[in-house]
């Protein structure tokens, strides 16, 4: 794959901090993501992986830095060169560009599969009720969830659930999917399913991808990149070949090596 250039960048974040009282989350982060590149993100438990999806889902703000989504600043706007802390307008405007699919599904429970899906096309997006039913069915079917379009989140299997959680997220059309430990809360009898569909969706160029996971296996399969996260900071990355057989740091090779014994 090209070396990135600056236009490539669908994501950006340049000195991003993020602390929780005392303890910083994020430490003076520089980190990017290119157009179409399908990134993974693993490292040790609590060390902030699904802290950065949330701060791109604006699902929790920063202290420090700037994040920059598809050329346009994330947490700021620019007024009169400036920038300045970003309005709720521009945050809903910029949110359009990413779907997220979490660990614990979050489908909304009083409503039935179909009306997950249409729900944020029509109050969001304004898609009339035809189409936004077109849409969910297309993406229900993409995810094999057609047939259970009129049943509600507890008559599904956690992998069931799953997938329709992320035909919600493709139902919005964003640009850049993100995938926070999408399996971790499922039996391992479930898991495969799920990741088949991530994996459908990963052989397709122009959808971005950032994953958290704890599925090595599934990361060194689908990702162009893998990037170990810990104590607040990238401490490498690299093609899944490199990182999963010949990583440089030392933290990595503890991190794989603890993680390929517990598994
Ligand atoms: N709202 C919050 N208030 C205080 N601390 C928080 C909050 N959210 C997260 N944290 C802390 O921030 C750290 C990073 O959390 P995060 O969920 O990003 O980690 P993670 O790497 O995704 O972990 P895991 O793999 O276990 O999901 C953790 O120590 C967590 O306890």
């Amino acid at each position: 794959m090209s070396e990135s250039n600056q236009s490539d960048k669908i994501i950006e974040f340049q000195n991003v901090t993020k602390s929780y009282g005392d303890h910083v989350v994020l430490d003076a982060l520089d980190f990017s993501v290119r157009r179409g590149e399908k990134v993974t993100i693993i490292g040790p438990s609590g060390s902030g992986k699904s802290t950065v999806l949330r701060i791109l889902m604006t699902l929790e703000d920063i202290q420090d830095g700037v994040i920059h989504v598809a050329g346009k600043p994330l947490w700021h706007e620019e007024k009169n060169g400036q920038l300045m802390p970003a309005s709720e307008a521009h945050l809903r405007m910029m949110r359009k560009e990413m779907g997220m699919v979490f660990q614990q599904f979050n489908l909304f429970p009083h409503m039935t599969v179909m009306r997950n899906v249409t729900e944020a096309p029509r109050q969001v997006l304004g898609l009339s009720r035809d189409k936004a039913k077109k849409r969910a069915l297309k993406y229900l079917d993409l995810v094999g969830m057609t047939e259970h379009a009129d049943k509600f989140p507890s008559q599904l299997s956690g992998g069931q659930q799953q997938r329709v959680g992320i035909a919600r997220a493709l139902a919005m059309h964003p640009n850049i999917l993100l995938f926070d430990e999408p399996t971790s809360a499922l039996d391992p009898e479930l898991v495969g399913e799920v990741l088949q569909v991530i994996e459908h969706l990963a052989s397709q160029h122009d959808l971005t991808i950032l994953l958290v996971t704890h599925e090595m296996q599934f990361a060194r399969q689908i990702s162009d990149r893998v990037c170990f996260f810990d104590q607040g900071k990238f401490v490498e990355e690299g093609r899944p070949e490199e990182i999963f057989t010949e990583p440089r740091e030392e933290r990595t090779k503890a991190f794989l090596s603890s993680f390929l014994g517990d598994h």
